[in-house]
């Protein structure tokens, strides 16, 4: 495993030491500089900014990942059985926001996992986490420049549909993006069409034959029952109340988590292919009966009981989409 120190960083010119000239307040001459003006809303991650990340990652990692993975809380281990890693702690990458949730270890893995290029993210952004959602999101886009053409969200997600068990896992064949209702939206702004068009559709966001595939890999490695079904993010931190879950539940949620909805957005707006699951974690009490409470522990918990699952789910599934020659490019 090749780690990059930092010591490597200053080996060569930091990328992110160099400006492009502007004089535009400093915004392209580092991280730091960048995380001051978060809270700007006209500011944003230029397409220069992110081919600055893409070419460092690049000029480091021997080989071109084609699959993105994206570790949903207490689910880092996905990343564990990858061989030939270069790991980038999210600090030491040019203009990338840090984690800073538990069970998120703010990581970028580049490796071979069952013999396929992949680079998985161990540790997300979050909306709650402070971040506006074109930061939550600016890993995909990195990703789709170092030459993704794949993207595999995951999440842990509290139950809704009466059906789902703890440790159950959804294919996410739809979402509600709740937060984009009030125009929080990871596209918002200025669109750059080097990216992806201003207007995109989103109804075909979850590739069909990725679920097909991934439900037939599930089957065929005996993994019990598989669920399909809808997501949506809310904005966290705080889990739900029970007049929130019911009003969920009755608009057709089948589990809800505080992610994945602006990242698979974004992933789509750069014309990722893109499969997501939620690892149901918890049930969500939808009656004021139930003495239970959601909390971080649980979640992080049932990810740990189900990481071996998962991760055998998962390489299978790389391998299996590597040998189908990577299907459901549009
Ligand atoms: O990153 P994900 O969506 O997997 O994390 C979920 C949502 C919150 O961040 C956290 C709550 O326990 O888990
Ligand atoms: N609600 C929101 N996010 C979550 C939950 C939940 O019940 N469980 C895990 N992430």
């Amino acid at each position: 495993m090749m780690m990059i120190e930092q010591e490597d960083v200053g080996a060569t010119t930091p990328i992110h030491k160099l400006t492009n000239g502007n004089s535009n307040n400093g915004l392209l001459t580092n991280g730091h500089k960048a995380k001051k003006d978060d809270d700007k809303a006209t500011y944003k991650y230029t397409y220069e900014h992110l081919a600055e990340t893409a070419k460092y990652l690049l000029e480091r990692v021997p080989f071109r990942p084609k699959i993105g993975i994206i570790c949903g809380s207490g689910m880092g281990s996905l990343a564990e059985a990858l061989t030939d890693k270069v790991v980038f702690p999210y600090n030491q990458i040019p203009h990338f926001p840090e984690s800073t949730v538990e069970g998120h270890a703010g990581q970028l893995v580049f490796g071979y996992l069952m013999g396929v290029e992949v680079v998985c993210m161990k540790g997300r952004f979050h909306h709650y986490e402070g971040y506006p959602l074109w930061k939550c999101s600016m890993p995909v886009r990195v990703m789709k420049l170092v030459g993704i053409s794949h993207l595999i969200a995951t999440n842990a997600a509290g139950g809704l549909n009466p059906k789902y068990k703890v440790g159950d896992v959804m294919l996410v064949n739809d979402h509600i993006n709740l937060m984009g209702f009030s125009g929080n939206n990871p596209l918002h702004g200025p669109n750059d069409e080097r990216f992806g068009p201003r207007f995109l559709p989103m109804n075909r966001a979850y590739d069909k034959d990725l679920i097909e595939l991934a439900k037939k890999v599930w089957d065929d490695l005996k993994l019990g029952p598989i669920h399909e079904g809808v997501y949506t993010c809310l904005g966290g931190p705080n889990f739900e109340t029970v007049a929130e879950l019911k009003m969920l539940q009755m608009v057709g949620v089948d589990a809800v988590g505080m992610s994945t909805v602006h990242e698979v957005i974004t992933a789509r707006h750069c014309d990722l292919t893109v499969l997501a699951f939620s690892l149901i974690t918890n049930f969500c009490a939808t009656n004021y009966e139930n003495q239970s409470e959601a909390n971080h522990e649980e979640v992080m918990d049932v990810g740990k009981m189900r990481q071996d699952t998962l991760a055998t789910f998962v390489q299978n599934l790389v391998l299996r989409i590597k040998k189908l020659g990577y299907p459901g490019i549009k």
